[in-house]
């Protein structure tokens, strides 16, 4: 619901130079105070400073970029995606279709070690090591900032939102996107229109939607990308997140897969999850008299199953809106 991107990351749909930088070693008050900000005017910040090491990133690109390496029919034997698992071209079970390949994982450890198998033959071993360090260093973080949300927010329970996805029952993705360079002579053809959404009109000639427009559904999102551009945000997102009754936003964004670039996009994101069995209804704090409550409570399970249904672009929270 709110994107954390962490660096580097190219955003082009608002200027790169108007895109909120938290830097984690500020005072932390006055980082919660920015944080909250960014997430109400746009859901979206960059954060610098942020403790993640520079060698397990490398590390977890290395193992992802091994794996969009291999042959197609090798790569398939991890597909098709149930959602989970390798998937090209085709995103969720409702027809959208996107310029990429990917590769979508619970960080459940077992489940890991069980789709590691049919991900990185050579060495699973490995593969689940760097993608559990990886999952359990982006939870951390999530976390943190989370915590700073509360903080900023004023909740009374500052752990109100960090609980979600420090619940061992939670229910966090990791995603790792590959966008393909798209070649010059290709006929342009911007095929995952989305219409309900002007700004997915105005595609360049030399670039196609990889990852049609959207909200994230999760609590949190940290993505990291390679410094190959094509991430877009809208600046002013319609869409608010239910357990803050509205007051952030939850940002439309999506990314573009351009051909201006040598080489391919990688981007390795982490959604922060509640468990299945998790209410989800505003915190007593977002709810006032100015602002009175904008949606009826829900399970992260019912609101799954409804996601899976609709396509991506769809405003889902439209479903339990009050009024
Ligand atoms: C079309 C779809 C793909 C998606 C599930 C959905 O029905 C609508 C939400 C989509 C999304 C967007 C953010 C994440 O990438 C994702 C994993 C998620 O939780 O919601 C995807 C889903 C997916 O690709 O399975
Ligand atoms: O690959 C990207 O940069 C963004 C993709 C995205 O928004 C998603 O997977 O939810
Ligand atoms: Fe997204």
């Amino acid at each position: 619901m709110v994107v954390a991107s962490v660096e580097p990351v190219g955003v082009e749909r608002i200027r790169a130079a108007s895109v909120p930088v938290i830097d984690l070693s500020w005072r932390r008050e006055r980082a919660a105070k920015l944080i909250v900000r960014a997430c109400e005017e746009f859901g979206f910040f960059k954060v610098v400073n942020h403790g993640v090491s520079d060698d397990l990133v490398s590390s977890m690109e290395t193992e992802a970029m091994n794996f969009f390496s291999l042959p197609a029919r090798e790569k398939q034997q991890a597909g098709p995606p149930n959602p989970l698992g390798y998937g090209v071209r085709n995103i969720g079970f409702t027809g959208d279709i996107g310029d990429l390949e990917y590769l979508l994982l619970n960080t459940n450890p077992s489940f890991i070690s069980q789709k590691a198998l049919s991900i990185c033959k050579t060495n699973p071993t490995k593969f689940c090591d760097v993608v559990n360090e990886y999952a359990s260093s982006m939870r951390e973080l999530a976390t943190e900032i989370l915590e700073m949300i509360g903080e900023g927010l004023g909740l009374e329970d500052v752990h109100g939102l960090s609980k979600f996805i420090r619940d061992t029952e939670n229910d966090s993705l990791l995603r790792f996107n590959h966008y393909t360079v798209i070649q010059q002579d290709e006929p342009y053809n911007n095929h995952n229109h989305n219409n309900n959404n002007p700004s997915s009109k105005s595609t360049t000639r030399n670039s196609k939607i990889g990852f049609g427009d959207h909200s994230d559904p999760q609590i949190i999102t940290v993505l990291h990308s390679n410094d190959v551009p094509g991430l877009q945000i809208l600046a002013s997102s319609p869409d608010g997140p239910a357990l803050t009754n509205g007051r952030l936003m939850s940002v439309r964004h999506r990314a573009m897969a351009i051909s201006r670039s040598s080489s391919s996009r990688l981007s390795m994101i982490y959604f922060g999850g509640p468990p299945l069995h998790a209410q989800i209804c505003a915190f007593p704090e977002t709810v006032t008299p100015q602002a009175p409550r904008r949606y009826k409570s829900f399970t992260w399970a019912e609101f799954k199953k409804a996601m899976y249904s609709l396509r991506l672009g769809y405003n889902r929270l439209d479903l339990y809106r009050i009024g």
